[in-house]
């Protein structure tokens, strides 16, 4: 069998910020990452847990090439990354969509702002619409959409201009339970459909089993991937009730135990 491609690729990276003051010991900044290494690859969600301020925004701002590292290489398909570019696309946590235009207008935005002509927008923008389950709400605004339904809006804006990785930073983290299974059970669908690279960072161990075909753990001081762990669930189960499923307890309780392990090294 032959291996899986890597689409993405963190080569002994290390990023520093300066402190706002000296230490004591003269130190003037502050590693958030120390040469860590990573392998996403090609077609696989690839979940990313660890402590608060452990470094996984800044491991995502450096793949979406929003910051470069002090040290190391960023690869995509073996290619450095120099800065932000069609062949990824980052989900926040926030919305971060434009209040005064509709839905599909907030869509068709990010198209044109891809280059996409004018022509092919409004159709593209309503099929992305629809394969996040919004094809009757193109004419709402964001205000008159939930918390759940902007978040979406905020993933067709991302998968429409069809790029090959798609960086998503707690994209569901302020929604509610409920929403959040919803659209758990959504992004494993377009997944299954597109075929997405996907590096999705979680403060939910649940989430990053459900979602995850691996887990990767960081831990902190200095920021780093402590342990990578395969999540063996197929399509089916993870789509339904996964966790009841035998192995979802132990898998728990060994991403809980890594994480606590972590927690303790770095106080
Ligand atoms: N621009 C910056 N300047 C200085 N320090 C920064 C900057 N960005 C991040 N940091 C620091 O780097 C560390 C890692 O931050 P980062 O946001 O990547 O962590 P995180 O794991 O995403 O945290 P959380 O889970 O709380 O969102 C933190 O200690 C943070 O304070």
């Amino acid at each position: 069998m032959t291996a899986p491609a890597t689409k993405l690729r963190f080569e002994q990276v290390t990023k520093t910020f300066p402190l706002p003051a000296a230490t004591a010991d003269g130190t003037t900044r502050f590693a958030a990452l120390a040469r860590l290494s990573l392998e996403v690859r090609a077609g696989e969600i690839l979940a990313l847990v660890g402590p608060s301020g452990c470094g996984k925004s800044t491991l995502l701002d450096l793949a979406a090439g929003l910051t470069r590292p002090c040290s190391g290489a960023i690869l995509i398909d073996g290619q450095p990354v120099q800065g932000p570019g069609p062949d990824r696309s980052v989900v926040f946590q926030q919305y971060a969509l434009f209040p005064w235009l509709t839905a599909l207008a907030n869509v068709e935005f990010g198209l044109e702002a891809a280059g996409v002509a004018r022509a092919h927008r409004r159709e593209r923008a309503r099929h992305f619409l629809a394969l996040v389950g919004l094809a009757g709400f193109a004419d709402r605004y964001p205000h008159q959409l939930s918390g759940g339904m902007k978040q979406r809006v905020a993933i067709a804006r991302s998968l429409a201009t069809d790029p090959q990785v798609l960086l998503m930073d707690e994209p569901f983290g302020a929604l509610d339970a409920q929403v959040r299974e919803l659209l758990q059970e959504e992004l494993l669908r377009i997944w299954q459909e597109t075929g997405k690279t996907i590096v999705f960072i979680t403060h939910s161990i649940d989430e990053a089993l459900v979602l995850g075909q691996r887990v990767a753990v960081m831990g902190a001081r200095p920021g780093r991937i402590t342990e990578l762990i395969d999540i063996p669930f197929s399509f089916a189960e993870r789509v339904g009730d996964l966790r009841s499923h035998p192995r979802f307890g132990a898998l728990r309780h060994h991403v809980w135990s890594q994480l606590r392990h972590n927690a303790a090294a770095a106080a």
